[in-house]
């Protein structure tokens, strides 16, 4: 950032003269091409800074002021509905002023109305300290403000809005890739300040960690730092610090941040060559702080939330008496150490880094002292002077350094052990010439050599394999130094995250009514803004891919060092940057500040044929603009390439030799596979006979079930017997043991179901010739009562005929009589009365007597017909009795029939007790039967 020293007047005055502007609630947007901006115009520069090769700023001291921006968010839903009205709106670009009294105005670098983006907040507050950070001046970016005024909102984002943070990443990745003349090395640490301790966000077992001080200032003993190697494995860290983060619910904010968070990046960068030992690197540090957000006396807070609060609003106070001293300039001290927060940031804030403070604030009425407050504390910290400075290390202290160192000398190893050539063992030479003494020692010599060889190779893979490793935590660009397509400045797509970057921001928090398509516009702000076709192709293939593709291994040279490449394909294939950046993150801890372990990388002989694969690429990429620089460049690679071609050929040799040792090994093996094979079949067919002896013993049980064939048992007997052969000579004598017991017992298990089978057979014999005699019975009984019926109803006949007889005998009797009465009559009719009363008492006791014998015989007659009735009415009983029975003998007999049929058919099912039992006529059946009837 430039000097200001007419800034603060400038802006002052423009305070003065604001008072007449328009008290409109509409709040001005800020123009993204705005260039009036100091820190904007700051960061342009810077971008255009680092477009150049060369390096500016060596040592030098640039005094300045703190950036100083205020952001509105817009009122929310709920202030929305409460009926809160606005009671500080930005005046102009750079003009806070109070609605209800507009004198009260104050000035900043830049006022951000409610419907600025982060991109634009980032552009203008941010940008300049990570350009500068990327040179080694130390940054600072905070955020300020009170609860719920959007701090989290502006440091971190989300998904639809990234904020300063990931912002900050990304860019300093597209510098890394802009920047070819230079080496990088990031490291990350995350921490927290929760009630006064400062606790690892990205080591849950690192809490209340010590703050000390050394040559370079404070920092946090202990702290785990992690290398990383990519946006979105910065970002990784980021979401996992982030789950360890104290947050909570109060009455102004869902997700409130219960403590500051320092999120700090470690960038370490050198010229990039071989031969730059004694050259410094740059060393900066860019913090990126979220504060908490004070809290207002008018909370109603309890407990937990209370002492957070308090804790809280302490540390923002003894910042803001800070700010104050050091705006003083007369103060002597400076209770830096009043708060983990300001001893925390005590070497941004006496001024040697830059430092830009974005207060955020709401413009409700609820919230307006709190608002005043914020733009106070603004406003001084404004008058903040700071000198930053370009920090340059030449000690070992330096990571990047040491890395670097380590790499060398592990180049010169290989080398040597590449150039050594592998001293013969000398032959003794005996006397005689004897020709088998000589040949013996031959062969131990090539053993030997074989041996020292192989240890070599492990040597020379180990070396390798270490080399990529470190090479792989420096982070260089893609581009050539000689690059193909000059640098044209604010064509980086800062702004552009991956789906895989914006997998680990937190999804858009919908408490606040925003204007999605205002940061949608965020997000295409500065592809818009591109024309060149090239570099927008690589931009969207960076974009879908995230940067991952931008970090890559440096190539081998001909000596087997490694150096940076050209080729973007080839760097994208041989990179080996963690693409799952959590399960990384293991290798890649680093507990102390200088103390790292190292990702996992490819194999060496892949980023051998890979290097190989690039240098032959290279010239055809650079023949489309040939100059003698590339072309120079050509020929070295292509001798470079010959080189490792004749160095391919020296280890193919030794594979090939190692190969054939590996034949003749596998050869052994494969004879001793094939025995074994031979004896597992031998062993299969064994068990696969004995599968199917058991399976036929399965059948013989089956089938002696029914029929109790006892030959069949004699062939289980006889399979026995075989078995016991089969024992005999079995390979495995333990297995047929086991399995001719097996079998053995299954033989006693069919014995015995055999003779069960053999008695329930016999009973069922027995029982079948008690139903055939029943049967026999039956029927006789049957024929008994048909003849009796016959009889019967022979009887009934005759009876019948009886009756009609004596009933025709009576008719005529009773004829006859009154027509010997009628005849009497007539005779006597006129004789004397006397002679007729004589006459007719002789008739009448001749009549009567005659009557009374009439009567008698009818009576008889009548006692005769009621017998015979009563006989016919008994037999027909009889008949009906005999009938039945015939029907449930017949019935009863069928079933019998039925039955005996279904067990033969059956053959050895075994009889169903219930249906023997139900099948034939017990001796019980035919009591219940005659005492029903
Ligand atoms: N500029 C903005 N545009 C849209 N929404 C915003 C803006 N600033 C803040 N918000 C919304 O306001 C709410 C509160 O914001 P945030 O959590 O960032 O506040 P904070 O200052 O971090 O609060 P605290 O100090 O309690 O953590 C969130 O829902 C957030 O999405």
């Amino acid at each position: 950032m430039a000097s200001k020293p007419g800034l603060r007047s400038q802006k002052l005055s423009s305070r003065a003269s604001s008072s007449t502007t328009s008290s409109s609630k509409q709040f001005p947007e800020a123009s993204a091409d705005d260039l009036s901006s100091p820190a904007s115009s700051t960061a342009r520069s810077k971008a255009k800074h680092y477009s150049a090769e060369t390096v500016s700023v060596n040592a030098r001291k640039l005094k300045e002021n703190v950036t100083v921006t205020v952001r509105f968010r817009p009122l929310s839903p709920r202030e929305i509905s409460q009926g809160e009205e606005i009671a500080w709106y930005a005046d102009g670009e750079s003009i806070v002023r109070g609605e209800h009294n507009p004198s009260i105005a104050y000035a900043y670098d830049k006022v951000f109305g409610p419907t600025t983006t982060t991109c634009h907040v980032y552009d203008v507050a941010a940008q300049h300290v990570i350009c500068g950070a990327m040179e080694g001046i130390n940054g600072t970016i905070f955020a300020y403000g009170v609860t719920s005024s959007g701090k989290t909102h502006t440091m971190h984002g989300d998904q639809r809005s990234p904020g300063i943070i990931p912002l900050a990443i990304k860019d300093t990745f597209s510098i890394i890739q802009e920047t070819p003349s230079r080496e990088y090395l990031l490291r990350v640490s995350y921490l927290e300040i929760y009630n006064e301790v400062v606790n690892d966000l990205l080591n849950p077992a690192g809490q209340n960690l010590r703050i000390r001080e050394d040559a370079q200032g404070t920092f946090v003993e202990g702290v785990k730092e992690e290398v990383v190697l990519s946006p979105a494995h910065a970002l990784s860290l980021i979401a996992a610090g982030e789950e360890h983060r104290h947050v909570g619910s109060t009455n102004f904010n869902l997700h409130s941040s219960r403590s500051h968070t320092i999120f700090t990046l470690t960038i370490e960068s050198s010229p990039c060559g071989e031969n730059d030992e004694g050259e410094a690197v740059n060393l900066s540090q860019l913090n990126l702080i979220d504060l908490a957000g004070s809290e207002s006396s008018k909370a109603e807070t309890t407990g937990v939330r209370r002492k957070e609060g308090s804790y809280i609003n302490k540390s923002l106070l003894t910042l803001g008496t800070v700010i104050s001293k050091l705006t003083d300039g007369k103060a002597s001290h400076v209770p830096y150490r009043d708060s983990k927060l300001t001893r925390l940031l005590q070497s941004s804030l006496s001024g040697h880094g830059r430092v830009s403070l974005i207060c955020t604030v709401t413009p409700s009425t609820n919230n307006s002292e709190e608002t005043h407050n914020t733009l106070k504390f603004a406003h001084r910290a404004k008058h903040i002077e700071i000198q930053a400075a370009q920090n340059k290390i030449i000690d070992e202290k330096s990571l990047i350094k040491k890395y670097q160192h380590e790499i060398r000398t592990l180049k010169e190893e290989l080398e040597q052990m590449q150039r050594g050539v592998a001293a013969i063992p000398q032959l003794k030479h005996s006397d005689g010439d004897d020709l088998v003494t000589l040949k013996q020692e031959l062969e131990d010599g090539q053993i030997k050599l074989q041996s020292k060889l192989e240890q070599e190779e492990d040597a020379k893979a180990a070396l390798l394999s270490r080399i990529q490793r470190l090479t792989k935590l420096i982070l260089v660009s893609t581009k050539s130094s000689q690059s193909i397509f000059p640098h044209r400045p604010g064509q980086r797509r800062r702004h552009s995250f991956g789906e895989e970057e914006l997998a680990y921001l937190p999804f858009r928090r919908r408490d606040l009514i925003v204007d999605d398509e205002q940061i949608d516009t965020c997000t295409t702000l500065d592809q818009n803004s591109e024309t060149a076709d090239e570099t927008l192709k690589e931009g969207k293939t960076t974009r879908k891919n995230g940067l991952l593709n931008w970090l890559k291994p440096r190539k081998r040279d001909s000596s087997g060092t490694f150096t940076s490449t050209s080729d973007r394909s080839s760097g994208t294939k041989s990179v080996s940057t963690p693409s799952t950046p959590k399960a990384e993150s293991g290798n890649l801890l680093a507990e102390s500040r200088l103390s790292h372990s190292t990702p996992t990388e490819n194999t060496p002989s892949a980023d051998l044929l890979l290097s190989i694969k690039h240098e032959r690429e290279t010239p055809e990429e650079s023949s489309q603009q040939v100059s003698p620089l590339q072309l120079t460049n050509c020929i070295v690679s292509y001798v470079n390439c010959i080189k490792s071609v004749a160095e391919l050929e020296t280890q193919l040799n030794e594979k090939s030799f190692e190969l054939e040792v590996k034949i003749a090994d596998n050869r052994i093996i494969q004879e001793q596979l094939t025995q074994k094979i031979h004896e597992c079949e031998k062993l299969q067919q064994t068990v696969l006979t004995l599968r199917d002896q058991l399976s036929d013993a399965q059948d013989l049980k089956k089938f002696s079930h029914v029929i109790g064939n006892s030959d069949r048992y004699d062939e289980t007997q006889k399979n026995h017997r075989e078995l016991s052969t089969e024992k005999e000579t079995a390979v495995s004598k333990d297995k047929y043991e086991g399995l001719f017991l097996k079998a053995q017992m299954e033989i006693a298990e069919l014995t015995e179901k055999l003779t069960n089978l053999t008695e329930s057979r016999e009973k069922l014999s027995i029982q079948n010739q008690k139903l055939a005699e029943e049967s026999s019975y039956a029927k006789g009984l049957a024929s008994a009562a048909a003849v009796e019926l016959k009889a019967l109803s022979e009887e009934v006949a005759k009876l019948m005929n009886q009756n009609e007889k004596l009933a025709s005998e009576l008719a005529e009797q009773k004829n006859s009589q009154i027509q010997r009465r009628t005849i009497a009559a007539n005779r006597t009719g006129r004789r004397d009365v006397n002679l007729r009363r004589h006459e007719q008492g002789t008739v009448n006791s001749v009549s009567k007597r005659e009557l009374a014998l009439f009567r008698e015989r009818e009576l008889s007659y009548e006692a005769a017909l009621a017998e015979k009735d009563q006989r016919e009415a008994e037999l027909h009983m009889r008949v009906e009795e005999s009938k039945q029975k015939e029907a449930y003998l017949e019935n009863e007999l069928a079933n019998m029939w039925v039955l005996v049929a279904k067990l033969k058919k059956s053959q050895g099912a075994e009889v169903n007790a219930s249906d023997i039992t139900r099948g034939p006529i017990s001796d019980n059946d035919y009591e219940h039967w005659n005492s029903t009837n």
